[in-house]
């Protein structure tokens, strides 16, 4: 079984602005919500594509209540822990001719419903996935994840680590079976400048080395790169798609590669997976559904054969002339 954890929830609200002028009154043109977070999106493209699976983490308020009924609605097994006082965030996402991102603070969590979260996995059977993603709330140490594998090592849980800075840094001596950092994270890390899958590689199997088995960097519209838990290298590209919104795009990768190793794949070909469907989430309102993941699938395996069949030859570079005249 594999088990979400959000720490800190959001209502992703997008707006439709056709202006951003800052001081002023802007106007949005269309509005949609939906049950965001990290985990919460893992879980919801896990259950997209059959994988049974857990969303766990905490909720507060009328904003909680709505996460957790969107959830419900979807058919996703859930198992939040709900606070006390305080709502649930808001997150606002801009979809303007630039996104821009208004990500809120969250609600407190005190220690004893962040004890009440640890009795609960405490109960996760071994052979299970626990998938550690996403900010962790200003009020709680930002060694959470690297605490919560120290604390559950030994028990035969296979963890998943997205998250930003630190937060990873930490979490790596512990041996995550999977990360999944973006090729900025990783740049921001090295103190480098990667873009391509082929550029993030050696940044990708110093995070292997440091303890990481499956090192995942998503590189954008250029693709990804994999080190496998067997050390081998892998890298992909996108299927070519129009952008329309790539919140959860990351972690639509991250329930990608997770699915795809379910169903007994190998690990080049979770990679290919992962990619269809973060470009498959990038071209959709929302996250993605699974036949837009499967022909994302297909374009890709199409898009790389035709790469491989090319590979080598010759580039000739083409020359537009003024007349008709061929050259
Ligand atoms: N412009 C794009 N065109 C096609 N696919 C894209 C584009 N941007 C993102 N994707 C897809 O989404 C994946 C993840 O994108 P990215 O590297 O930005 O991850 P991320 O920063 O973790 O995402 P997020 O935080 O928005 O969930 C990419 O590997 C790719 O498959
Ligand atoms: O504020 P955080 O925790 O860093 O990011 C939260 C968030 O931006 O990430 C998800 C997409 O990955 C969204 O659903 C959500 O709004």
């Amino acid at each position: 079984m594999i088990y979400t954890v959000t720490f800190n929830p959001s209502v992703d609200y997008v707006m439709h602005p056709t202006t951003l002028d800052m001081g002023y009154t802007n106007r949005s043109t269309a509005e949609e919500m939906y049950a965001g977070g990290n985990g919460i999106n893992v879980s919801t493209i896990l259950t997209e594509l059959g994988v049974d699976n857990v969303a766990m983490g905490f909720i507060g308020g009328f904003t909680g209540d709505f996460v957790l009924n969107t959830l419900q609605q979807q058919g996703i097994n859930t198992n939040f822990i709900r606070l006390d006082k305080g709502n649930t965030r808001i997150n606002v996402k801009l979809n303007g001719i630039i996104m821009t991102i208004i990500n809120g603070m969250g609600p407190n969590i005190p220690i004893s419903k962040v004890d009440e979260l640890f009795t609960r996995i405490d109960r996760v059977s071994s052979g299970s996935t626990l998938v550690l993603t996403g900010s962790i709330p200003s009020c709680l140490p930002d060694d959470m994840y690297d605490m919560m594998m120290s604390k559950f090592s030994g028990r035969g849980i296979r963890f998943v680590v997205d998250a930003p800075g630190d937060l990873l840094m930490n979490a790596l001596a512990a041996e995550p079976f999977f990360i999944k950092p973006n090729n900025h994270e990783v740049g921001r890390i090295f103190g480098a400048n990667p873009e391509t899958p082929e550029e993030v590689l050696p940044y990708a199997r110093q995070l292997h080395e440091k303890g990481a088995q499956n090192v995942l960097v998503s590189c954008g519209g250029y693709g990804a790169a994999l080190v496998d838990a067997n050390g081998e290298e892998h890298v992909t590209r996108c299927p070519p798609c129009r952008l329309v919104n790539a919140t959860g795009a990351g972690d639509s990768m991250v329930a990608g590669f997770l699915a795809a190793l379910d169903r007994g794949w190998s690990y080049g070909d979770a990679l290919n997976y992962a990619s269809a469907c973060g470009s498959a989430t990038a071209a959709s309102n929302g996250l993605a559904n699974r036949s837009t993941i499967e022909r994302f699938y297909s374009s890709l395996n199409h898009l790389l054969a035709d790469e491989k069949a090319h590979a080598g030859e010759e580039v000739v570079e083409v020359v537009e002339t003024d007349d008709d005249s061929e050259a």
